[in-house]
């Protein structure tokens, strides 16, 4: 069985910051080896609403606990995977990493203020506090954790977006982990 075959398992997982491109990146990532996509917030904003409302309403540890149940159930039905920024920091979302492909995106803090630019994420938009400022502090305190758990690094800071796709789809084809091109498969 090739790995373009549902397995059970995600053939990819990526995971990093706020606005490194997990969603953006993950999504072309997908179409380009023909595999299913699933981004957890995505999910969890089907199921449950906004996810400000929901932070709002139910407080952060609250949607954690939710977060975590999708992340699991996504999961067990395999592709490619963008979690939320603070998901892997759930020691139980770690543990059903274990044996998965993980690709840490990561970018610099002087382009993420246009990324970020417009965007409701509840925890950058927090009292009167600087957004970049936040998004480094909670980048930097969760650093150690993305690198413990991740396969491989692909930085999204420059250049156009699907140079990264292009890699991460490289890098999966090496590793076995996505489905070769025809010309793989003749060699
Ligand atoms: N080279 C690049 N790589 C990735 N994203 C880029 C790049 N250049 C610009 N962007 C923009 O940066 C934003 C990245 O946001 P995206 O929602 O994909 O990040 P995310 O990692 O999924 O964040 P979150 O943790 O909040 O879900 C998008 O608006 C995307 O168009
Ligand atoms: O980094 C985080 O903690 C978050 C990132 C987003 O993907 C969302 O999951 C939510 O806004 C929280
Ligand atoms: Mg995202």
């Amino acid at each position: 069985m090739t790995s373009s075959e549902p397995s059970g398992r995600p053939a990819l997982v990526l995971i990093g910051p706020m606005g490194a491109g997990k969603t953006s990146i993950g999504r072309r990532v997908a179409r380009a080896l023909g595999l299913p996509f699933r981004d957890t917030d995505s999910e969890i904003v089907k199921e449950h609403g906004p996810i400000p409302e929901i932070f709002e309403r139910l407080g952060e540890p609250a949607f954690r606990a939710i977060e975590h149940d999708t992340v699991r159930r996504v999961i067990g039905e395999g592709g490619i995977i963008a979690l939320g920024g603070g998901a892997p920091m759930h020691p139980d979302t770690r543990a059903a990493l274990r044996g998965t492909p993980v690709v840490l995106l990561t970018v610099a803090e002087h382009v993420i203020a246009a990324r970020i630019r417009g965007q409701k994420r509840p925890l950058l938009n927090r009292d009167d506090r600087d957004p970049v400022a936040e998004w480094t502090r909670i980048r930097d305190e969760r650093m150690p954790v993305y690198e413990s758990v991740s396969s491989v690094v692909f930085d999204t800071s420059s250049g156009p977006m699907q140079g990264v796709v292009d890699r991460i789809v490289a890098w999966a084809r090496a590793e076995a982990i996505a489905p070769q091109t025809q010309e793989d498969q003749d060699d």
